[in-house]
């Protein structure tokens, strides 16, 4: 293999998905560690095997075992590229991995907790293994910089405390995607008014008009917004207040990450598949709550779209739950008969063609 591919690393809040591709952004290669933390399981080309991952670092170590497994190494590559879910205030496009960018990564941990430290991890795990290769990262924040200001504003006062507070938005990288994909993919021209639902472990939606977003459900950090696999989705701050009231800022924030959203409703678990397998009432009761809140939201993002001319679902719930699909447009059927689609995350190939653009761009060479 020649030294020209581009290895991209997804980490995801529950998997971590890698795939290789080569300068004319065809993938060769896709190795996925997924249901981190439950039923764990690696997929690399046509193999596929049950393995437990407790943790993203443990999946991080698969992913790098396949790749070695495949006889992949330094040599074979030009670059690495990783999905960064935070870039806190100063990263708003992609860029090239140096100190400084590292750095502010590491300053929008507290933002983004299920997210930035796997960045990070797999940052340097690459920079120890590849020292000499550029390495690149795609924000999930970027696509939502075309907010206006009344979506992007909380209200609150302009003081020095509140610098950076404000929605940032997230899945991005999936929205991209998808808008840039979309008419290939569905044979459709992209609608005007377009409802993208991202139903993952983490999920949102995004308001696309004409391409841009204007509007989406997540905010300052990915917790708000839908019910979510672990994420409490939408609370009001008087609530949060509360809970660190009663038992502290670190155990409100575990609780309001970690323990709620599909997890905390069930008490059985966050992974979706688990959730349609089990006949408890709480299992069904947090799919419904699940749905309900998306079709609430969507009725928030086609207000600030003015209307609506497509829906399109993504993520790993998103293309492969047809009941979670069903139901939610059962509860937007009142909108009448719009079309909808179903479209693969191309996040990996986003972050590719980003990487490629970068590369090519000498002015940003280290
Ligand atoms: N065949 C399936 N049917 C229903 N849900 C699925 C299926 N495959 C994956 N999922 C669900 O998708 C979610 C993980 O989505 P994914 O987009 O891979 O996660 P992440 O947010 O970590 O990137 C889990 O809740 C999982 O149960
Ligand atoms: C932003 C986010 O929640 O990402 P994921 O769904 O991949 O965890
Ligand atoms: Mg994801």
């Amino acid at each position: 293999m020649a030294r020209a591919h581009i290895l991209v690393i997804n980490a995801g809040s529950s998997s971590i998905k890698a795939a290789l591709f080569d300068t004319d952004l065809h993938e060769v290669l896709r190795i996925e560690a997924t249901g981190i933390g439950g039923a764990g399981e690696v997929r690399s080309g046509d193999s596929r095997s049950e393995t437990p991952l407790p943790d993203h670092k443990a999946a991080l170590g698969a992913i790098f075992d396949a790749l070695a497994a495949q006889g992949i190494d330094a040599t074979d590559l030009r670059a690495v590229a990783h999905r960064v879910v935070h870039g806190g205030p100063e990263l708003t496009a992609s860029a090239r991995i140096t100190p400084q960018v590292r750095a502010a990564i590491a300053d929008a941990v507290p933002l983004a907790p299920l997210h930035n430290p796997h960045h990070l991890a797999a940052i340097d795990a690459v920079a120890k293994l590849m020292p000499d290769l550029p390495q690149c990262a795609t924000f999930d924040t970027a696509f939502h910089a075309t907010n206006p200001d009344v979506a992007r504003r909380y209200a609150v006062p302009d003081v020095p405390e509140t610098d950076g507070l404000q929605r940032y938005g997230f899945h991005g990288t999936s929205f991209a995607a998808l808008v840039k994909g979309f008419e290939e993919t569905t044979g459709t021209p992209l609608p005007r008014r377009l409802l993208a639902l991202h139903l993952g472990n983490g999920a949102s939606l995004c308001a696309i008009r004409e391409g841009q977003s204007v509007a989406t459900t997540m905010g300052f950090s990915p917790l708000s917004g839908l019910t979510m696999g672990t994420r409490a989705g939408e609370i009001d701050a008087g609530a949060v207040l509360h809970l660190v009231e009663v038992m502290g800022a670190e155990a409100a924030s575990e609780m309001l990450y970690h323990d709620s959203g599909l997890l905390g409703l069930s008490g059985i678990s966050s992974d979706m598949r688990t959730l349609t397998a089990s006949d408890d009432p709480r299992a069904r009761f947090a799919r419904e709550h699940f749905c309900y809140w998306i079709a609430r939201q969507s009725g928030s993002m086609i207000a600030a779209m003015q209307g609506l001319d497509g829906i399109v679902f993504t993520g790993g719930i998103g293309e492969n739950d047809a009941d979670i699909r069903n139901n939610v447009l059962a509860q937007l059927s009142w909108l009448g008969n719009i079309p909808h689609w179903v479209i693969p995350a191309a996040e990996e190939q986003q972050i590719a063609r980003d990487a490629i653009t970068l590369l090519k761009d000498h002015r940003l060479a280290p």
